[in-house]
């Protein structure tokens, strides 16, 4: 397991590579500058009161929405527990709430995600997969490229026997500009090895979120 844990390692250190490198990015009083030019841009003044401190607040808002460019996966997924006494049926997380940012247009998509896995050889700490979770959709995403990659982080880290992601959400994007339909829910799924062979897993998986 440690090949694998180091394998995935390096790979989220390959993806760390290709980001904008730290030195490379603007200061933060350039990303309060601006928030400034969009405050000005939608007719506001930026002088007034109630906007002196806003450009901060939001940079610090970004700090959180967006902290998972400066985290990896394998930050959660480095300790494997063996001790299960032979366990190796599923182990599912249901109804796991996130947020993300769609990359198209910055504003949030919301909903939850659902987990499953069969083990084979150990398991993770539960948090853990909520926290990777968080380590993607914390930063610009689209809700099929969020889902692929939770499922290649868990599978690198655990080579499970299957391993099932299914995100529901729904996208501000849709709902309140642009199209403006409320209430959709774009649902995405990941199945590999017996959920992606075995229907009657699949099945499993689905008679299991509906409870
Ligand atoms: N596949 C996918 N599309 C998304 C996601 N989030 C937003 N979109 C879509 O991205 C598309 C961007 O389309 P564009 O035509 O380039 O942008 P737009 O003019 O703002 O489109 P409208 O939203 O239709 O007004 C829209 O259809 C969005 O609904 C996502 O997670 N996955
Ligand atoms: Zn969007």
């Amino acid at each position: 397991m440690d090949a694998v844990v180091k394998a995935a390692n390096n790979k989220d250190k390959d993806m760390a590579a290709q980001r904008p490198d730290m030195d490379a990015r603007p200061t933060r009083a350039q990303a309060e500058d601006a928030v400034r030019t969009l405050l000005a841009y939608i007719g506001e003044d930026v002088t007034r009161e109630g906007l002196i401190e806003t450009p901060q607040r939001v940079i610090r808002a970004y700090d959180e929405f967006f902290k998972g460019y400066d985290e990896a996966a394998t930050d959660y997924l480095g300790t494997i527990f063996d001790e299960v006494n032979g366990y190796d049926d599923i182990v599912l997380l249901r109804d796991i709430p996130f947020y993300s940012h769609c990359e198209h247009h910055m504003v949030p998509f919301i909903g939850h995600a659902h987990i499953a896995y069969y083990p084979k050889g150990g398991v993770v700490g539960l948090s853990k997969l909520a926290r990777v979770i968080d380590v993607y959709a914390r930063r610009l995403q689209t809700q099929e490229n969020l889902s692929a990659e939770i499922a290649t982080a868990i599978e690198t880290a655990l080579q499970p026997r299957g391993l099932a992601v299914m995100i529901e959400a729904e996208h501000q994007c849709m709902s309140l500009r642009g199209v403006q339909k409320a209430g959709v829910t774009t649902v995405t799924t990941r199945f590999t090895g017996v959920f992606r062979d075995n229907p009657a897993e699949q099945a499993r998986f689905m008679t299991l979120l509906r409870r």
